[in-house]
Order: C-alpha cells, then structure tokens, then sequence
C-alpha cells in the first residue's frame, strides 16, 4: 500500500468571514504535491493548520504516521514560508553553529555544499539577501537537517523566472531519494505543473478537486465550438464553459471520449491555469 507522509481529512476551521470547509487530500511518499487557488482560497489556512499555527476545528491530520504535530520531531519536517524564516540579524555561518544545536541531525557538510552550490555567501546577513536568496536559503537549511517532509508557502511568487526553476531543481532533487514529500501552495500554476505528481485545487475553502497532475492534463480539454455546436453538446459532459465573442469554450473531463463524439469540434488540452479558470469564472450547465 502507497505510503502516506500526510493525510488530511475532514479538517475545518471558521473564522469570522471564512470557512475552511472539510479538507481532505494526501501526500504521497516521494511525491509533490500542488496546492493551488486563486488568493484567500484557504491555502495558507490549510497550511497554518497542518503545521499547528492555526487551531483546526475539526478533522484529523496524519503527519509522518503521528496525528499529534507535538510528536512529529522538527528534525523531519522542513518549513518554507514567503518572507523571513530565520532571525536575519545573522548570516548562514552564526546561524549554522545555531541550527546544529536546535536539529539533532543537522549535517553541517551539506549545508556548506548546498550554499556553495547556490552561490549563497557565509557572512552576510540574511537581511541583506534578496528575496530569491532568502527562499533557495530556507530550501537548503530544510536539506541540511535531512528532513523528510517539506511545506512551503508560496515558495516561488514575486520571483523571477531563472530563481523559480532554481528553486523547482531543488524541489525536484530533494524528493529523488522516494522517502521525501513536497506540499508547496502557490498561485503560480505553471510551476506546480513543471514539478508536482498530484495538484489539489483549493476554491473558497473547499476543494474542488485533488488529483494526479498526468490525469488532468492528459485527460482534461476544451472544446471549442458556436453556439449550435454548444447546444448539442451533453450537458451531463460539461464542467464548465464560457463564451468568448462568438466561440464556446467548454471544459470537459474525458477529452478523448469528446474528440469521437463531437468530430465537427475542435478540442485541445487543458492547462492547470486553463482548468482552474473554468472552474472558477466558467458557467454551469447542472
Ligand atoms: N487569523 C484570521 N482571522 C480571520 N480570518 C482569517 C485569518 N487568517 C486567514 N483568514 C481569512 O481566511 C481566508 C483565506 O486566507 P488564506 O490566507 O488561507 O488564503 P490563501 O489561499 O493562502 O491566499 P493567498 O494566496 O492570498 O495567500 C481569507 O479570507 C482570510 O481573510
């Protein structure tokens, strides 16, 4: 049976204004995993709950086989947020003396070759780095204590395209040994579809779908057709669509089936972007 390094199930949280409303999804062992959606869809919520910021109202999380957070050794879990994760008053080399006495598994080689390799210096202080730099430095210090899970929050918005494949490479390299797992939320679809093996698509706190990144892309499309071709189409087949001049743009989940059937149509494949746009603005036929 597939190894879990996290489970989600049924986990909601009220606020005031907002409800994060029965999440569940899974991390596979070795995999990565996506969480998209458009701004204040609940991500951060989802991930502030997982790591025990957020007080859950209910539901149950499993992390690395323990459903209580406070027993999961901070050794194996590696934290990426946007912005500031260390005291930046310190540079990599005093911080390194302090991360070898908080991580009982703190490797001090591989911290020195991960900032070689990312040409990050020793003794400036991370105040001083840029926002690329800050986030490739949390990704190596997350290597270095050897954990086994990382989260990470955003990890590629406000970066510059050459920083955010640096930082995919990473992601990529850290899950090569099959007993490391990446959950990583952004709103950039686009990298997660670079990198992720399963995307969980996240929408007013609800989620609207949590699959393998192959299937959606392989199997979603869009047909594009007029507006005689759109009332004939099967309304039980449609998830969304939307109306651009005079071309309907309807997505479908079994592209293949709609080529055979819908001949006259042209259907292409969908991107993650293309998918979750016409979930969210598209309209709905049932
Ligand atoms: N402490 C809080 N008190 C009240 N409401 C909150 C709190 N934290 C988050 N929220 C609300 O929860 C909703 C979801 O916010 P969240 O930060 O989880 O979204 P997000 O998907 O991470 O968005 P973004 O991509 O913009 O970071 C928002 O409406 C936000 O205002």
């Amino acid at each position: 049976m597939e190894k879990l390094a996290l489970k989600l199930d049924g986990v909601t949280k009220h606020y005031k204004d907002f409800t994060l409303n029965n999440i569940s999804f899974s991390v596979p062992e070795g995999s990565i995993v996506g969480l998209i959606g458009e701004n204040g869809a609940g991500k951060s919520t989802t991930i502030n709950s997982i790591l025990g910021l957020t007080k859950k109202d209910s539901g149950t999380i499993t992390m690395l086989g323990s459903s209580n957070i406070d027993e999961v050794s901070k050794d194996e879990i590696g934290v990426v947020f946007d912005g500031n994760n260390y005291p930046d008053v310190l540079n990599p080399k005093q911080l390194g003396k302090v991360f070898a006495s908080i991580y009982s598994t703190w490797d001090m080689n591989t911290y020195e070759k991960m900032l070689t390799k990312f040409k990050l210096p020793m003794n400036k202080k991370i105040k001083n780095f840029s926002k690329g730099m800050k986030m490739k430095y949390s990704i190596s210090v997350a290597f270095s204590h050897h954990s086994k899970l990382l989260i990470l929050d955003e990890a590629t918005s406000g970066l510059d395209p050459i920083i955010r494949d640096e930082i995919l490479d990473m992601l990529l390299d850290f899950i090569q040994d099959e007993e490391h797992s990446v959950l990583v939320s952004s709103h950039i679809t686009s990298d997660l579809e670079k990198i992720a093996d399963y995307i969980v698509f996240i929408h007013e706190g609800k989620i609207i779908f949590s699959k393998p990144k192959d299937e959606l892309l392989e199997k979603y499309g869009i047909i594009k057709c007029g507006a005689a071709q759109f009332d004939a189409l099967d309304k039980e087949e449609i998830i969304a669509y939307r109306k651009q001049d005079y071309e309907w743009q309807v997505l479908v989940a079994d592209r293949q089936k709609a080529e055979k059937k819908y001949r006259k149509a042209m259907v292409i494949p969908a991107n993650i972007d293309e998918i979750m746009l016409m979930y969210v603005r598209g309209g709905r036929t049932r």
